[in-house]
C-alpha cells in the first residue's frame, strides 16, 4: 500500500485561521446545504447545524417542502429555501450566490432528485462537497463529474466508494483505484472509515482522530456540514478536507470519556465542535 502522511494536531495548527476580531457574518462565508427528503430531513438538520457550528457566518438550507417547518423550528439561525415539490427535491434554485455548497445527505435517488442534481452541477461554480445520495446518483453517471469544480470534495463511506470505483480485491487495490479516480476527475476523495484517509491525486493522508463512537446514524451528514462550512470560510479544499475530518474525529475523542461509545450520537458531534476548536489552543 502507498505510504501516507499523518494528519496531526501540528499539521492542523499550521492551517487553522482563527477568527478575526473584526469579523462579521458577512465575512465568515455563506454556505448552502442541499439535503433531505421525506423521512430524512434529519440529515439536513444535522448537516446544517454542524455547518453553522463550524464557524461560517450564514447558512441557507435547501430542502423539499416537507422540511420547511422542521428546519425553521429546530435551527432558527439557519435560513431555509424550499423546492416546489413536497417530498424530495426536483429543481434547485438558490436565492443567493453561495461561497460553498454541500449536497447529498438524505436526498434520495428519485428521478426528480437525479435531474435536480444534474441541473445544479451544470450551473454551480461554488466550491462543493458531494456526499451520500449525490454520490450514489453520480456513481451511475460518472461523466457528471466533469461538471464539478476542480478539487470538489467527495465523502464516500466504503459502500459509496465501491459504487464509485467498483469492487476491490485488496486494500492496496482500493487505494490504487481511488488515486486513479482522484487524478482522472481532479477531485479530493475523503475515504471515510476507521481511520479516514484523504486521497488528493497521488497523495494519501491518514487522519489521527476519531473512534468507534462515530459509528452512528448521521455521523457522515455532520462531516458534510463541517467541510462545507470550512470551504465557505475560504479554506482551500485541500486544507478544508484535512481540517474537517480532524475536527470531526476530535469531537468523538473529546466526548468519549463523558458519553461512552453507546450514547454518543451525531448530535454529540455537533455539541462537541466548540470544545474541538478550543482544544486546538491557539
Ligand atoms: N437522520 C437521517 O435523516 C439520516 C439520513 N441518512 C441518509 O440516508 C441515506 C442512506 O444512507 P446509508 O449510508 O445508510 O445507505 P447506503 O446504502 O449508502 O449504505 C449502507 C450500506 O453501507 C455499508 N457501510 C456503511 N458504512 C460502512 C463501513 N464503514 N464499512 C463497511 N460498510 C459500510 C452498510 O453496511 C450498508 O450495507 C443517505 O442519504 C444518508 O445521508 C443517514 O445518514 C442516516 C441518518
Ligand atoms: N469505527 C469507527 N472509527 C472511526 N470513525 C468511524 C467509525 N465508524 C464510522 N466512523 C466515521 O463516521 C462517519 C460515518 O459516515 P456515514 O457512513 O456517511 O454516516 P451517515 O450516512 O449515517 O451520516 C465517517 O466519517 C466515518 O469515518
Ligand atoms: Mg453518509
Amino acid at each position: 500500500m502507498k505510504s501516507s502522511y499523518l494528519i496531526t494536531k501540528e499539521e492542523i495548527l499550521k492551517l487553522y485561521k482563527p477568527i478575526d476580531s473584526k469579523a462579521h457574518k458577512g465575512t465568515q462565508g455563506h454556505a448552502v446545504i442541499i439535503a433531505g427528503s421525506y423521512g430524512k430531513i434529519g440529515a439536513a438538520v444535522l448537516a446544517s447545524k454542524s455547518c453553522l457550528k463550524t464557524g461560517c457566518g450564514l447558512v441557507t438550507t435547501f430542502v423539499p417542502k416537507c422540511g420547511y417547518q422542521i428546519l425553521q423550528i429546530s435551527i432558527p439561525e439557519v435560513m431555509v429555501a424550499t423546492d416546489e415539490n413536497v417530498n424530495f427535491i426536483t429543481n434547485i434554485h438558490l436565492p443567493l450566490i453561495p461561497q460553498a455548497v454541500g449536497i447529498g445527505p438524505g436526498i434520495g435517488k428519485e428521478l426528480g432528485a437525479q435531474k435536480a442534481l444534474f441541473e445544479f452541477l451544470r450551473v454551480n461554480k461554488a466550491p462543493l462537497v458531494l456526499d451520500a445520495d449525490a454520490l450514489n446518483i453520480i456513481s451511475e453517471n460518472l461523466s457528471w463529474l466533469e461538471l464539478v469544480p476542480e478539487d470538489t470534495i467527495l465523502t464516500p463511506h466504503p459502500k459509496e466508494l465501491e459504487r464509485l470505483i467498483g469492487k476491490w480485491n485488496s486494500e492496496a487495490e482500493k487505494f490504487q483505484k481511488t488515486i486513479a479516480f482522484s487524478e482522472k476527475y481532479k477531485v479530493i476523495v475523503v475515504m471515510k472509515g476507521a481511520p479516514t484517509y484523504i486521497i488528493n491525486r497521488t497523495s494519501v493522508y491518514e487522519n489521527t482522530t476519531g473512534n468507534a463512537a462515530l459509528a452512528t446514524a448521521g455521523s457522515g451528514d455532520t462531516l458534510t456540514g463541517i467541510l462545507t462550512s470550512l470551504l465557505a470560510q475560504g479554506y482551500e479544499p485541500k486544507y478544508a478536507s484535512k481540517f474537517g475530518v480532524y475536527l470531526h474525529g476530535l469531537t468523538a475523542d473529546l466526548a468519549l470519556p463523558k458519553t461512552g461509545y453507546e450514547s454518543f450520537t451525531a448530535s454529540t458531534i455537533i455539541k462537541y465542535l466548540g470544545k474541538a476548536f478550543l482544544s486546538l489552543d491557539v
